[in-house]
């Protein structure tokens, strides 16, 4: 049973400006969701439209199968009946409050009796690990442990539902990697749904069991981060995820019964798909290649001269000049190239995508061989 559920919601602001475009979007129960794109693309107002705190221009949105907006029916449940928590990136602690009262506070006001408010407050500070604070103020706090006592402060009640907006956002580096732990166990202990607004890939990557890409309040792709990663839907996809970023490589193809010969400029490889694919005599494609999986060798495979050697320990990630062609590859463990010095790489497995260079819509992945 989908927890909430979005359909075809737009949110226009003012005359022309389109927030988010028609989306469909089905958020399953206990799912670990994380709102993805670049600034402006819309995830704020994605989540604040679930959240009721923004009124959606077309469209429905049900959260257990309860109707909580539609234009057309004149339905639009106010946000304190929608049984859902948020954490905002302020998360403003009430500084006249101790930890405590900082989170019985809404349980009081919900009418809770007295002695379950304190056995629900004494047992989510457990579960948060702030229990020797209880009786401090948010100013005796450090950041790290502020932000846990906002995320108790929400979870008291027990929603079942929690939206967050990039609520680690103001924690250092450190911290915030913490929090992430946290968050992820968090999640699974409480078995709530999250739904997550990043523009972080890398947090997405970690934390989620579902990716939504949003490009300029278009949904992109929507599965498991490794399903982002691994099979991008298009270019931007692709792009969007993964440090170091893809490589493109623009190339010509000519079909070769089903394998296609692709010319980039200064090489060309055998592009064998791993499914079937129906494409044309000739075509214009972008190959796309993940830095882990362009492979230095030793003598063999094409020529490259090392631009730079970012050697971190556990992985060296390299930049290679194919004459006017750049290209990132990230080998495993701490071995550091002569800046240029030649060396030659090639590859391996079946992981290389085939790109549309017209629609930027991947074709299939497949395996390489090198032609020349
Ligand atoms: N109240 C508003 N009035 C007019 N335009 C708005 C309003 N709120 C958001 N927008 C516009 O809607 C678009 C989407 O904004 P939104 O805040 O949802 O993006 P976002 O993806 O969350 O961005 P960021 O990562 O920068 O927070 C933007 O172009 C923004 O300028």
């Amino acid at each position: 049973m989908p927890t909430i559920r979005l359909v075809d919601i737009t949110k226009k602001f003012g005359k022309g400006s389109i927030a988010v475009n028609h989306l469909n979007l089905e958020i399953k129960d206990g799912d670990f969701v994380s709102l993805l794109g670049p600034s402006g693309c819309g995830k704020t107002t994605t989540l604040r439209m679930i959240a009721g705190l923004e009124t959606p221009s077309e469209g429905e949105i049900y959260i257990d199968d309860q109707l909580v907006f539609s234009d057309a029916k004149g339905v639009n449940v106010s946000p304190d009946k929608r049984n859902v928590g948020f954490l905002f990136q302020n998360y403003a602690l009430w500084p006249h409050m101790t930890v405590y009262k900082n989170i019985s506070f809404g349980l009081e006001n919900m009418k809770w009796p007295k002695e379950k408010i304190d056995a629900r407050v004494k047992e989510i500070c457990q579960t948060m690990r702030i229990e020797e604070y209880i009786q401090r103020y948010p100013s005796e706090l450090s950041g790290g442990q502020q932000q846990r006592v906002a995320i108790a402060r929400t979870l008291a009640p027990n929603p079942r539902v929690l939206l967050m907006d990039e609520p680690l956002s103001n924690l250092d580096a450190k911290l915030r990697n913490d929090m992430r732990a946290e968050l992820k166990r968090l999640h699974m202990t409480t078995g709530a749904t999250f739904v997550y607004v990043t523009h972080d890939q890398s947090e997405a990557m970690t934390l989620s069991s579902k990716v939504c890409l949003i490009k300029e309040g278009v949904l992109q792709q929507y599965c498991p981060p490794l399903a982002l990663y691994g099979e991008p839907a298009n270019l931007f996809c692709a792009d969007f995820m993964g440090n170091p970023t893809m490589n493109f490589i623009p190339c010509h193809g000519i079909k070769k019964d089903q394998a296609v010969e692709l010319t980039c400029r200064h090489f060309s490889v055998l592009f064998t798909p791993n499914q079937p694919l129906t494409l044309p005599a000739e075509g214009d494609y972008v190959l796309g290649v993940r830095p882990e999986f362009v492979k230095v060798r030793g003598e063999e495979g094409i020529e490259g001269t090392v631009i730079s050697s970012l050697p971190s320990g556990m992985e060296t990630t390299l930049s290679l000049a194919v004459k006017d062609i750049t290209l990132s590859a990230v080998a495993f463990g701490s071995v550091d190239f002569a800046m240029d010095s030649v060396i030659h790489f090639g590859f391996e497995g079946d992981r290389y995508i085939l790109f549309d260079a017209q629609s930027t819509e991947n074709l299939g992945l497949g395996s390489l061989q090198i032609l020349n």
